[in-house]
């Protein structure tokens, strides 16, 4: 099954075009959305869980149309909002029993079953009789995915999951995405490049509502390859350098300001060739240092 995106356009009524002509493939597997704040990502990814309608364009899923069947893409979604509210006082347990029923597992046995492997799975059980509002930011998130996972879909999106989890929650969080099935399609939207290198074997960049990049990580990056080109630069030296080259990104390293500028040739005395990584390419991409043309949309086959 093939998510196909075509031509998706959203502008809301406070004239901000969240999306402009997005045009996406994405194949099972681990699918990372990669864009700024307000990028669009979320207006993409409600649109297509059908939280709200989008201007023109089409999506399928499978011969799901997606924008029109939303009662059968829902039988096959999970769904993880930015914003994910909880019961506070419900137990794990209760609540994924609960949303089980409304899913439409009647079966108690079956039902308990289902709530025991997700449970497990997310590495909940031994709190499962615990108020949600006990939660810690890693537990709430696999909570979410628990809850997302319910109905065995087909296409689950994940939106901005990470973003606020320590270090070794986001290790154990990836873990539980990196374990879902093969043949699900896992749409991540983040704006965390390191989520994305970790995880997907595809991706795109977002920005303003457009596609800058889309294709496998690894791509992006061989593109690169020879054209990065670090420095470590005095604070007094960085305007300049921020004149004469094209920086694509600078960042402290030990107290010390290191730049990575985009250049064909050797930029210049005391820079040094580095292999660029997927930072590089989506800081490239989003600066507008390499022209690369999104991936062409498949025509869609009837
Ligand atoms: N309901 C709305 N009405 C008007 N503008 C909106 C609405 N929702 C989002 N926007 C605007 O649309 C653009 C895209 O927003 P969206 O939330 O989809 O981006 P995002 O990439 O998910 O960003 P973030 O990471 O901040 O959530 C932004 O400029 C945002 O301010």
């Amino acid at each position: 099954m093939e998510l196909r995106i075509q031509n998706l356009s959203k502008r809301y009524p406070n004239g901000t075009q969240a999306l402009a002509d997005v045009t996406l493939t994405v194949r099972p597997g681990m699918f990372g959305l990669l864009g700024p704040n307000g990028a669009g990502k979320s207006t993409l990814m409600r649109t297509l869980a059908t939280l709200q309608e989008a201007d023109s364009g089409s999506a399928t899923l499978g011969n799901i149309d997606v924008l029109r069947d939303k009662d059968a893409v829902r039988r096959v979604l999970g769904y993880l909002p930015q914003d994910f509210g909880l019961y506070p006082k419900v137990s794990a347990e209760d609540l994924l029993e609960h949303l089980a029923t409304l899913k439409g597992i009647s079966q108690a046995k079956e039902r308990k079953a289902r709530v025991s492997a997700l449970l497990n799975q997310t590495n909940l059980y031994a709190a499962r009789k615990k108020p949600l509002g006990s939660f810690s930011g890693g537990m709430r998130q696999r909570f979410g995915i628990a809850q997302a996972l319910l109905g065995n879909p087909q296409l689950l999106i994940v939106d901005e999951p990470t973003a606020g989890l320590d270090p070794e929650e986001r290790v154990r969080f990836h873990n539980l995405l990196a374990d879902i099935g093969q043949d699900v399609i896992v749409i991540l939207s983040t704006h965390i490049v390191a989520d994305v290198h970790e995880l997907c074997s595809q991706m795109a960049v977002l920005d303003k509502g457009r596609v800058l990049l889309a294709g496998e990580p690894q791509e992006a990056i061989s593109r690169l390859s020879g054209r990065i080109w670090r420095r470590f630069v005095e604070k007094a030296e960085l305007a300049d350098v921020q004149a004469q080259q094209r920086v694509i990104s600078t960042r402290l390293v030990m107290g010390r300001t290191r730049v990575h500028v985009y250049s064909e040739g050797s930029p210049g005395a005391g820079f040094e060739p580095v292999e660029p990584d997927l930072e590089d390419a989506y800081f490239a991409t989003i600066k507008g240092h390499v022209q690369t043309a999104p991936v062409p949309a498949t025509p869609a086959v009837a």
